[in-house]
Order: structure tokens, then sequence, then C-alpha cells
């Protein structure tokens, strides 16, 4: 037992339950239902699922031990390699990795996605164990510590994502105290969950307001184990912003910019919620040399740009579900420790998605999608309609919530054949999670289109007109009119479609790697 370990362990109890990762092996069974902790790569288990997928290795069992596996947000590399070797049976809700998508495409893997708000309540309310007929939910949490208390309640690390609901509804817990990430005491502000019809509001009016505890209470008689884990986060670098996000970044800067003139925004503007992946980071990064002052956060995931902003003083006070950095932006951040830890506050994600606090704080969301089409509606989970990504996460809770839903993206992405790419703008969105009804604005490289106010055919001018790529624009413009043409004869000029062509972008994508379409289908 290292010294650390007995140190950042403060209830000599369960240091009585240290053990060899390996004695556990027995006790997990084919088709059993899991919690890890983790959000977004970093904060979930690692020795229990390393021991067990060696164990699969080891001994030809893949296929032969599957889980049923729950995590708040993605986890980190293990429950790729869980992937890879068959490990892996049903699994909810947002998942990264390239294995996983592999297998939930190709029918291996049961994936079934909800909003990061509502997931973690509907897995404690039996949702989605409804056929087990033991009355149990889970069988497992196994949770990543940095430190356990006195009372033996369990102080987090990164993240805190759907622990606590796992924990309320695991039949035993195996804790993994990690003793390379610095304790992280002091940061979580945690509420337990209540159910219906008793919970009362949460009742925070601030980014910075603290009403919950400040660890995970846990029945000890629940706690099989702990293991001691030296493996620290590893979450891979950003891509470097270039002239395309950063165009995006300069129009949205410009946009709130505006807001605040025009009196729709006070000056610090209001709590921001940015969600994963390279452009969010960007558009971060922009607002990092736009000279907002006092700036504060509500948001799921705080990546690497959001230590820029804090380090330029922009940023008084963020809080999240998870801190998402990578090894070098950990590194940053534990060099400056003392100062930032007063300065970021780690919720559960029911918390930190919650329709009711985006909506009462009015967070201006911004996230990414797959498309959206020229009336609003965006895709952000299916390619082509059907090839899942990597899931809707807490795009949503967002979007439809927030004071302003913004959603930011290139105005087309790299394909193998097309040089212009592939247009995010198409006729009709394959697949939609966020609604015309949800988005306030939609920002590419090329312009931003403002959306309040307007009706389906103004959002068409402006979203053609504002964000569309130049190579597609005269296309797009030539569907909608050719639409509106079609819907005034039919008397359906709301919002008008040629269902005929309204996928023709995916189709001929699929057919010729290319959405320039050449020719439209006739109408009857
Ligand atoms: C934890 C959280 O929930 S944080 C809160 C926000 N969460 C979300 O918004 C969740 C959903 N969103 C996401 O997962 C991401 O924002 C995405 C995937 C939609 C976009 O992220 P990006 O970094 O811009 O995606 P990227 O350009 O890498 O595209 C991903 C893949 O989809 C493909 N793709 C993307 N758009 C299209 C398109 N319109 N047509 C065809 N293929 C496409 C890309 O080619 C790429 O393919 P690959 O996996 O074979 O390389």
């Amino acid at each position: 037992m290292s010294q650390l370990l007995k140190q950042r362990v403060r209830y000599a109890p369960y240091l009585k339950k240290l053990r060899d990762p390996k004695e556990l092996i027995p006790y997990f069974k084919n088709d059993q239902y899991i919690g890890w902790s983790g959000f977004t790569g970093v904060g979930a288990p690692k020795v229990i699922p390393e021991t067990l997928a060696n164990h699969v290795q080891e001994n030809n069992l893949q296929g032969k031990l599957r889980f049923n596996l729950f995590v708040g947000a993605s986890a980190g590399p293990e429950e790729c390699v869980w992937a890879d070797l068959n490990m892996i049976k049903r699994r909810s809700p947002h998942q990264v990795g390239k294995p996983i998508a592999k297998n939930i495409n190709n029918g291996n893997i049961a994936f079934f996605d909800k909003h990061l708000s509502m997931f973690p309540q509907d897995l404690t309310y039996g949702f989605y164990t409804k056929q087990r007929t033991d009355g149990k939910i889970l069988d497992f949490t196994i949770i990543e510590a940095t430190a356990i208390k006195e009372d033996g309640s369990i102080v987090p690390g990164p993240s805190v994502g759907a622990s606590p609901e796992f924990i309320s509804v695991s039949d035993k817990v195996i804790i993994e105290v990690n003793t390379a990430t610095p304790s992280m005491e002091g940061m979580h502000d945690i509420d337990m969950p209540v159910n219906p019809p008793f919970r009362k509001p949460y009742p925070y009016l601030k980014v910075d307001d603290r009403c919950g505890v400040d660890s995970i209470p846990v029945d000890p008689e629940k706690v099989l184990a702990i293991v001691e884990s030296t493996t620290m986060d590893k979450v891979p670098p950003n891509t470097p912003s270039d002239s395309v996000s950063k165009a995006i970044a300069g129009n949205l800067v410009d946009f709130l910019k505006n807001e605040v003139k025009q009196g729709r925004l006070p000056e610090n503007l209001l709590p921001l919620q940015s969600g994963i992946g390279n452009i969010a980071n960007a558009v971060i990064e922009g607002l990092t040399d736009a000279n907002f002052k006092h700036l504060n956060v509500w948001t799921e995931v705080l990546q690497d740009s959001f230590l820029d902003l804090f380090a330029n003083g922009s940023l008084d006070f963020a809080t999240a579900t998870s801190i998402r950095l990578t090894e070098d932006g950990f590194k940053r951040a534990f060099e400056n420790w003392e100062d930032l830890k007063h300065k970021i506050c780690l919720r559960s994600q029911v918390v930190s998605n919650n329709p009711e606090m985006i909506r009462r704080l009015g967070v201006i969301a911004m996230n990414t999608p797959v498309e959206a089409d020229i009336y609003g509606h965006a895709n952000s989970t299916h390619v082509n309609g059907s090839r899942m990504l990597n899931g809707l996460g807490g795009s949503a809770d967002f979007l439809r919530n927030a004071k302003l839903s913004i959603m930011h993206t290139p105005s087309a992405r790299p394909s193998k054949i097309d040089k212009t790419g592939i247009s995010t703008i198409v006729p009709f969105a394959s697949h939609v999670d966020q609604t015309e009804h949800d988005l306030d604005v939609l920002v590419t490289d090329q312009g931003l289109a403002d959306l309040r106010g307007l009706d389906p055919r103004e959002r068409a001018n402006e979203i053609i007109s504002k964000c569309a790529h130049p190579d597609y624009k005269d296309l797009l413009f030539d569907y909608l009119h050719r639409a509106e043409h079609y819907a005034k004869k039919m008397g359906t000029l709301h919002e008008p479609h040629m269902l005929q062509n309204a996928l023709k972008f995916h189709t001929n994508l699929i057919q010729k790697g290319t959405m320039k379409v050449d020719s439209w289908d006739p109408l009857d």
C-alpha cells in the first residue's frame, strides 16, 4: 500500500478492502449491468477495465464476457479496448472512439441515446433494466476517486457525470483511488438524486453557487473493494485552430458584440456553454482575444481553451461536470492549481445539463452539428441519417433551453472525392436532433444566420445566403426556388419541400461521392 494511498483514504475500514485487481475478476459475470464514472474521457476507471480486458484476451473470452455498460458520457481508451474485445453488449449514452462507433454501426453493440440530463435519472427509475427479474438496477459501479473522506464518501476526480445516480442504485461499488491525479477535494458540488414527487428545485442562481455536498455519499457496506490506480487521464491533443475555425469564431464574436451593443446581452455576456470538439475549442479561443471581461461559464465540459480565458483574466468562474483537458492542459492546470481550483466547480450532469438551470441562467449555448438544413433543423449524431457518430450528448439539453441557441460548423467538411467537400447546409437534415424551434443562430466560416423571428422561407434565405459554402449556394437556392414553385401550386408554401429531392444531396453523396447534384428528380 503506497503512502499516498494511505493519505488519500481517510476512512480506515476501506484500507482493509484494498485488493489486487485480479482478485476481483470472479465477481464479473456475463450480461451484468455496470456503471462507470467518467465523462468525456476523464475520471473513468482504468485498472478494473484493463484487468478484465486482459482476462478476456488471455482466456479467449471475446464475445463470452459482455456487459451492459453505462457511462455518464464517454470514458477513456479503456472502453475502446472493451469494444474491440467484444465486451460491450449494450451501451448508453454518449460515447467517443472509433472501435465503439464501429461496433454500434455493425450491430454488435446495442446503443441507445438519451439527453445527458435525463439519462442518469431514467436509469435510477429502472427504465433501462425493466427486463431484470432480480429487482436490481446496476450490479456494479466502478468509480474513480481522488480521495475518500472520513465518512467513507467519495471525492471524484475531474468529472462527476452520472456517478451519484449510479452509486445510489448499485448493488456493489468498487473504488479506484487514483494517486497519480492530485486530490480534487473541495471542487465538487453534488446533488444526490431525489425522485418525484418529493424533488425540490435546484436552488442555483449564479454559476458559483454551491448548495450540494462536496463528495458522493456511499453506504460502506456496498463497497466491495478499493484498488489503487496510478494511470492519469489521456485526452488526445486538439487540432490547432485553422482559418476555417478562426473565421467561425470571428463571426460569432462579432455577433455577440452586436448583441451587447443592442442591449440584448450584458457586457459580460451570460453564462457560456460550449460543446466538445475542435470547433468548440477554437470558438472559445476566439473569445480569448475578444476582450470580454468577467465572463462566466455554465457548461458540461471544460476544454483546454478555457485555461486561456482564465489566464488572460476574461473568465471569472466556470462550472461543468467534467474538466476534459489534454495532457498538456492538465499540466498547465496543475501548475496553477491553487488559484484555479477556487474558480471551478464540478457538478453532476443532471445539474450541469438541467433544463431548468439553463433557462434560469440564460445560458448562451454553442455546439457543432454534423449538418443543418435550410429551415434550421440540425443533425448532431447520424451521418447520412444512419451512421452513428458520438451521440446526442448534452447538445439538446442546452440548445432547447438556452437564451441563445447557437450552432457552429464549417460550411463544408473534407471529402475524398469532392474538392469543396461535403456541404453542412443541406435541403433536409437526414436526421434531426435539434429542431427548427430550438435554434436561434447558425454560424459557419462564411457568415452568420440570425434565425430569430424569421418564418421558414426567410430562414432558408438567411441560412443559404449567409452560411452555405459558395460552391453549394446556387444549388441550395435552386432547390428552394423549385420547392417554392411546387408548394405554391399545392398551397403548401409554409415550409416548402420537394420530398422526392429532399435527401438528394445525401443519396448523391452515397452514390457519387459528392453532394453536387446534377439534376433533380421530376415532380409528379
Ligand atoms: C459531452 C457532450 O455532449 S458536449 C456537448 C455537445 N455535444 C454534442 O454536440 C454531441 C454531438 N456532437 C458531436 O459529436 C460533434 O460535435 C460532431 C461529431 C457532430 C461534429 O464534430 P466535428 O469535430 O466537427 O466532426 P468531424 O469533422 O470530425 O466529423 C466526424 C465524422 O463525421 C463525418 N461527417 C461529419 N459531417 C458529415 C456530413 N455532413 N456528411 C457526411 N459525413 C460527415 C466526418 O467525415 C467524420 O468522419 P470519420 O469519423 O470517418 O472521420
